[in-house]
């Protein structure tokens, strides 16, 4: 049986996992469900462009009560919805959190960009995943996650040596960046290292139900740009409405809030 939250906790432990495209964010929600279902009281919300197939993808694989798991469409990039406008993800937390008597809710990001960070207003810790197919030298590249995110994921370790990458070599880089904040390799192939992951996440929630867990944000987005052609812009206070493509699509947005 899950343990009950602490008395003092007002609220699950809200816990966002970024990173770029396919590092192996939905297999990490996956692995943390299935090494603490037993333990803590869990929920999930995805987040896609275009679909639920993350969430689809975790409902199949049986890691918790389905309904436990919800979806949140972004309809745009998925920064946006887990940087500047959070309603619709806070929305599905809460929901969630009313529904069932909760410990941590998990919330993945869409695959995004080196510098997709979640907002403090979203997550109280959030983890940022790198995969060593991305190739070795990413993790110097630095940006918010990989420098100052709670925790960076050195994923798929177990491809290594297939991709010629030395992971040894790219944590001990990705630590000298982090001025002291932890990496952690992992590979799903590898016991030891889920395990290490699931003790991060439970110190984290011992630290939150303490109530002394404070958020940090990692910063905000570097400048880019979101098709051809457009002015790069970034993610700041008081910027003006711009427009984004979306795959042949233009609208536009304030990023200010
Ligand atoms: N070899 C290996 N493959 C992995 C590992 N973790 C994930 N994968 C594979 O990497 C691919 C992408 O994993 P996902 O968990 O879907 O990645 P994601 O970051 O959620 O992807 P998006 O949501 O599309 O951004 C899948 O084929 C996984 O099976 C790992 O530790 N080792």
């Amino acid at each position: 049986m899950p343990e009950s939250p602490s008395p003092t906790t007002q609220r699950a432990l809200r816990i966002g996992v970024a990173g770029p495209v396919g590092t192996g964010k939905t297999s990490i929600i996956g692995a943390l469900c299935r090494t603490l279902a037993e333990r803590i009281s869990l929920a999930v919300v995805t987040n896609d462009i275009y679909t639920d197939e993350d969430a689809r993808m975790l409902r199949a694989a049986g890691v918790l009560d389905p309904d436990r798991i919800r979806a949140v469409e972004t309809g745009a990039c998925p920064h946006t919805a887990i940087r500047d406008d959070v309603t619709a993800d806070l929305t599905a937390i809460e929901e969630l959190d009313a529904t069932y008597v909760l410990d941590v809710v998990l919330v993945e990001s869409g695959g995004d960009n080196l510098t997709a960070t979640f907002s403090p207003a979203l997550v109280d810790a959030q983890l940022f995943v790198l995969d060593v197919a991305g190739g070795g030298d990413v993790a110097r590249k630095g940006g918010p996650g990989i420098t100052r995110a709670d925790l960076l994921v050195i994923n798929k370790t177990d491809l290594a040596p297939h991709v010629g990458v030395d992971a040894d070599l790219m944590v001990a880089e990705a630590s000298a960046a982090r001025d002291g904040r932890p990496v952690l390799a992992l590979s799903q192939r590898q016991p030891d290292s889920l395990a290490a992951l699931g003790d991060w996440l439970l110190d984290v929630l011992s630290t939150h139900r303490a109530g002394v867990l404070v958020p940090s944000d990692p910063g905000p987005m570097a400048p880019h740009t979101h098709g051809p052609g457009e002015p790069a812009h970034t993610h700041g206070p008081g910027e003006p409405a711009h427009t984004q493509g979306h795959g042949g699509e233009r609208h536009a947005h304030d990023h200010a809030r």
